[in-house]
């Protein structure tokens, strides 16, 4: 009897949860720990997911809503008015018998260091994707990130498929368009309605989901509260307890298992065996047992061949579960990643991969514990700022909550309070072991800074406080640069766009209560390499310290302009700086070369700060073929020296061409806006590269044989708005690129321009060279015409 197979799955509703019961039950079996964040491009449900997890997992009793400003993880009041997320929160998540490190982290491009320094620790991601929209601008900015800190191991979530418009075949095809990967993998298919009638109807929504792999069908309640029940060898024969044989979406689910499972065993031969072995039969995929499908699945998710891909709503918390035990089931554990920094497992290194400072618990570093087990009271050494530091307390964090624990072992993440010097990306060890283990971990490099403001204190009582609030404050976020004594006598705050700005003045008024104006905001300039210098000459200068010993040293250069598709080195401020042998000096920390990094501080100050102009130089490429110190004389010198000799060269090469930062635009405005919305981007030095598609990057794609995609109609919701064609509203989509300078208020602009319809999101397109007249005006501006 149907009755009999339904498996009743975590009725939301229905259950009562004490706070943080789950957390307490937290396990630190490594093999059990995901360390893993949710990332994506703004607004597209991280912070809804997050919560409909905590909820799923009984650390919560009722969802909050990030509509309402009542969610967990979106706690500092400037989160909760804005209804975004500015800095990630890291939440220990206990769900069957797992236990995720879970960072939410924040969309806008503004706050990229959240989502830089998360990448540095995790070890697996869930992309989110909103399914009206497809793969947007920032989805792309944080693959990369990814990328770039080799969390290859990614599932994707495709939320918000009960909004009309939503379109799980469109958003499937936005990844292979996006190049993301060539195998995208549905491990689930939506279901719109039980009520077959709705299909005819074309009604927007999901009621359930169908899971391929574990051969089941999902049913969401109006509360959020869940069943599931198993499906028969072949859906479209025999009806299941929810799907009758004859509902639309039945007969399409055994060929979409087939096609999971043959797709998965071109990654496993084992599977591929299995599955030649199975009696002839057209229904015989769908009696594969899911525990002969998950260990090939898992390993082909770890070794990154397939992308995982799972559907549902997370405000309705539909497809949560099937989230959580996939995340579970195929993202790596801290001992299936390779971490090259991988030691000895007895002593203690580990990653501070964020600082925050909380009125009552003063200092608060993130760790992530990479080898060893870390125990309150222990003696460290931060290999970074060569200092010694004391665990006083060690917390697991559940956002603005907090539980103490006496160790954090291998693999997991948690707290320490009572650092006094740590700052973002620096590496601890264990105080005995900082003689033999002092290289540092990767560290963590913060975008580049293109918008700055001047602070003044109210009072000059205030000046004090104020500057110990900002270097507070760029301790917590080091994409907050400082200038606390520019030549104007002003203190400057960098940071990376308006908003950013806009929260660090908000954040030094509330959590440091201190007293000053914030200035105009103006966008940072750079200076290049001038032209008076032979980029293939290697030259040898000499500097003498002024008084004291007379030592001479001598430093061998070549220097030339990065060429264009050269790309900088983002430790290095867009430059690129390297010794004979092709391999990057760092301009501050530790490595056993110490000569090295004299060098690499001494460059770096010259780099900061040109004697054509004081900006800061970029796409400079600098190499340091050797250097001449006498063996009496401190290697300490070389970094006065090094900062001399290079000024010295700029200065011989003359000014060299004036660059401001630029940004791509993607404007979205109806049709009859659209000429003034060109023309003005024109008058503003903008540059409109596309005025009409709304499919991007189409050309170039992986191809779609072979992929599953499902067909239109499995999200019946009227024209999808981003698989071509036109938009419903005749929107027009415009891409440009514009100086950054000319686009600070632009929201303002565009309400005006586009009667109040008009939408745009920006992303850095990187410093460019600007024309003689407005090098004139830069120059003015800044002081130095
Ligand atoms: N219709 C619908 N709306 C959703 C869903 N998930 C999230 N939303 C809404 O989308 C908006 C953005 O949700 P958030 O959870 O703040 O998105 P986010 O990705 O965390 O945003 P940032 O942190 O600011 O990048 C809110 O209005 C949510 O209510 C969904 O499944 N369906």
């Amino acid at each position: 009897m149907a009755i009999g197979r339904k498996v009743l799955c975590t009725a939301l509703s229905t259950i009562t949860r004490g706070y943080a019961t789950a957390a307490k039950a937290a396990t630190h079996e490594p093999s059990k720990l995901r360390n893993m964040a949710l990332v994506a491009h703004i607004d597209s449900g991280k912070t809804t997911l997050t919560e409909s997890i905590l909820l799923s997992s009984s650390y919560i009793s009722t969802s909050g809503s990030v509509d309402t400003g009542s969610t967990t993880t979106d706690f500092l009041p400037a989160e909760r008015e804005r209804g975004i997320t500015i800095q990630s929160a890291s939440i220990p998540v206990k769900w069957k018998d797992w236990t995720f490190n879970l960072i939410d982290t924040p969309g806008h491009a503004d706050f990229g260091m959240e989502v830089e320094s998360a990448s540095r620790v995790i070890d697996g991601a869930v992309v989110l994707i909103d399914s009206v929209e497809g793969v947007e601008s920032q989805t792309k900015g944080v693959w990369k990130q990814l990328d770039r800190y080799n969390v290859g191991s990614r599932i994707v979530f495709l939320n918000k498929l009960d909004r009309p418009g939503a379109s799980f075949r469109s958003s499937l095809r936005s990844l292979l368009s996006h190049r993301f990967h060539p195998q995208p993998m549905p491990l689930a298919l939506p279901i719109a309605s039980f009520d077959q009638l709705a299909y005819s109807q074309a009604e927007p929504g999901i009621q359930g989901l169908v899971d391929l792999v574990n051969w089941e069908v999902w049913k969401w309640d109006e509360e959020g509260g869940s069943s599931c029940c198993p499906l028969p060898p072949d859906p479209g024969a025999d009806s299941a307890e929810f799907l009758p044989s004859n509902h639309p979406v039945a007969p399409l689910l055994l060929p979409a298992r087939t096609q999971l499972l043959e797709n998965l065993s071109m990654h496993s031969e084992e599977l591929m065996e299995h599955l030649l072995e199975l009696p002839p039969g057209s229904s015989s995929y769908g009696e594969v047992k899911p525990s002969m499908i998950m260990p090939h699945l898992r390993a082909a998710t770890i070794r990154n061949d397939v992308l995982p891909v799972l559907c549902g709503a997370a405000a309705k918390h539909i497809g949560t579960e099937l989230v959580m035990n996939y995340v579970g089931e195929l993202l790596p554990s801290p001992l299936d990643v390779k971490h090259d920094h991988q030691v000895a497992k007895s002593s203690v290194r580990m990653l501070a991969w964020k600082v925050s400072w909380d009125k009552r618990k003063g200092w608060m570093t993130f760790v992530r514990v990479y080898s060893g087990t870390l125990k309150r009271g222990d003696s460290l050494y931060n290999v970074n700022q060569h200092s010694r530091e004391r665990v006083s307390k060690l917390l697991l964090l559940y956002a603005s909550q907090s539980e103490e624990v006496d160790q954090l072992p291998f693999g997991s993440v948690g707290v320490i309070l009572g650092f006094q010097h740590t700052r973002t990306g620096d590496t601890l060890v264990s105080y005995d072991k900082a003689k033999s283990e002092t290289s540092s971990l990767a560290a963590i490099i913060p975008p580049p800074a293109v918008i700055s403001a001047s602070v003044t204190p109210t009072s000059f009582s205030d000046l004090a406080p104020v500057q110990t609030a900002l270097q507070q404050l760029s301790r917590t976020d080091p994409s907050v640069r400082l200038d606390l004594d520019n030549q104007d006598g002003q203190i400057l705050v960098h940071g990376l766009g308006s908003l950013h700005l806009e929260i660090v003045e908000r954040r030094l008024r509330d959590e440091w209560g201190v007293q000053f104006e914030f200035g105009k905001r103006r966008v940072s300039y750079r200076e290049g390499l001038g032209p008076g210098l032979d980029p293939l000459q290697l030259e040898s200068d000499t500097w003498s310290p002024a008084g004291a010993n007379p030592v001479t040293i001598g430093l061998h250069l070549k220097l030339r302009a990065l060429e264009p598709e050269e790309i900088g080195d983002p430790a290095w401020d867009g430059n690129i700086v390297v010794n004979s042998a092709g391999v990057p000096l760092q301009s501050s920390g530790n490595t056993s070369d110490h000569s090295s990094v004299y060098i690499g501080q001494g460059l770096a100050s010259t780099l900061l700060n040109s004697p054509h102009t004081t900006l800061p130089l970029t796409k400079v490429h600098i190499e340091v073929a050797g250097y001449d110190i006498p063996a009496n004389a401190p290697p300490s010198l070389l970094t006065g020296a090094s900062a001399a000799i290079l000024r010295q060269r700029i200065r011989k090469a003359g000014p060299g061409p004036v660059m401001e930062p630029y940004v791509a635009l993607k404007i979205s405005v109806d049709e009859n806006s659209l000429g003034k919305v060109v023309k003005d981007l024109t008058e503003n030095g903008g540059e409109v590269h596309d005025l009409g598609g709304t499919n991007e990057d189409e050309l170039g794609g992986y191809p779609e044989d072979g992929v599953y995609l499902g067909a239109a109609w499995l999200s019946p919701s009227g024209t999808p708005s981003h698989e071509g064609g036109k938009q419903p509203q005749l929107k027009r989509v415009v891409r440009a690129v514009a100086p950054l300078s000319r686009l600070l208020d632009y929201s303002k602009r565009l309400r005006a321009l586009s009667g109040g319809h008009g939408t745009f999101e920006l992303t850095n397109a990187g410093f460019q060279e600007v024309s003689d007249a407005r090098r004139l005006e830069i120059l003015t501006e800044i002081g130095r015409a």
